[in-house]
């Protein structure tokens, strides 16, 4: 890979969920931390779509959070074109840098003021970011920017609730390529709306990246959205990368458990050519993860090491994955196949 646009280091972020009360009470009593994100790095080069995938609690909204710095990390470094975004970037340096990746949320009616008219929601950021000075170079703005994702410019006049779920999300993808970003974290963009619904907008938003090189983040549990959409997959397990791959080969060739076993549960059944299934057990909580690899109690082939040793993200047949079992050839080889009707060592 060419140097990447966004380069993820050592990424960790904890939230600390202490009562404050408690701590007042009881001076002693130690600080209760989530470790939403753990140690994640990974890069993503120009271009490209890089999905995270993992279920609920797995830490994507936080990951996304923190790469368009609505939080700030516990440790690690987020480094986009070169430029550290955690650290020591100030006033011009800043905006100008923040003013090269939006993103889009989930849910598009939280997300769009309802008390302002699509014409002042899409037209804040050029004049936040001061790149079209009067009035009407703005309202000129807008209305290309309303029929680029499919709207009409006369749309401007409308409040959010006056529009479809579809529609809001056409109006948010308008504000976030308003200030021409080349980088966009979306947020399960499309699991808000009706499944007829997804594809235009999932279509909408590849035609954009064609049109404008645009680079996207793309979070989603969804892993037939992200079959679609993504480049490369980074699956997320309580916090921590466990496998990045291509996406065919990830689909083709999962490595880790926990990637087939989520694969298990894709309901198409002509993408995998398997019958759905549940995905199994719980996702424990993040408050007292396991110890070890934090999959160990659902992993049919965990051992006494995956119950010690945190496991860490090591290149295996040229796609990282952090797995003992595979290391050490315990894991059957060949094609995913449903692991519940693998019998454990
Ligand atoms: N502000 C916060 N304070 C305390 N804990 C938090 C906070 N934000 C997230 N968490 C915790 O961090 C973990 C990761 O949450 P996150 O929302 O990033 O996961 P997610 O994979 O995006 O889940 P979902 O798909 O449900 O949105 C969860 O255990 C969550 O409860």
């Amino acid at each position: 890979m060419s140097a990447p646009l966004l380069d993820v280091r050592h990424l960790s972020r904890r939230f600390d969920v202490s009562k404050p009360w408690l701590n007042r009470v009881i001076e002693r009593i130690p600080r209760v931390h989530v470790r939403a994100v753990d140690d994640v790095s990974f890069e993503i080069a120009k271009g490209e779509t890089f999905a995270l995938v993992g279920e609920s609690g797995s830490g994507k909204s936080t990951i996304a959070r923190l790469i368009v710095g609505l939080l700030k990390p516990s440790d690690g470094e987020i480094i986009f074109d070169g430029k550290s975004l955690a650290r020591g970037l100030k006033g011009a340096e800043a905006r100008r840098l923040r003013r090269r990746f939006q993103m889009i949320f989930q849910d598009p009616f939280a997300s769009l003021n309802p008390r302002w008219r699509v014409t002042e929601i899409v037209a804040e950021p050029l004049k936040v970011f001061n790149t079209h000075k009067s009035d009407r170079e703005r309202r000129k703005r807008v209305g290309e920017l309303l029929s680029l994702v499919g709207l009409s410019p006369e749309d401007g006049a409308k409040f959010p609730h006056q529009f479809s779920g579809g529609q809001r999300q056409r109006v948010a993808i308008a504000r976030a390529l308003a200030a021409n970003p080349e980088f966009i974290v979306c947020d399960e963009p499309t699991s808000a709306l009706d499944v007829s619904v997804q594809a235009q907008i999932l279509n909408l938003m590849k035609d954009l990246q064609a049109e404008f090189g645009l680079t996207y983040v793309f979070i989603s549990h969804n892993l037939s959205v992200v079959r679609h959409m993504a480049n490369r997959i980074g699956v997320l397990y309580l916090g921590r990368l466990v496998e990045v791959a291509p996406s065919h080969d990830l689909f083709a060739r999962p490595q880790h458990p926990y990637t087939r076993m989520l694969l298990d549960a894709v309901p198409d059944v002509e993408m995998t050519g398997r019958r759905r299934k549940k995905v199994e057990g719980e996702i424990p909580s993040p408050l007292n993860p396991p110890s070890g690899c934090a999959f160990n109690p659902r992993c049919p082939f965990a051992n006494e090491r995956c119950r010690i040793e945190v496991p860490a993200l090591k290149p295996w047949r040229g796609q990282p994955v952090a797995c003992h079992g595979i290391e050490e050839g315990r894991i059957p080889d060949g094609p995913a196949q449903p692991i519940a009707s693998v019998t454990a060592p």
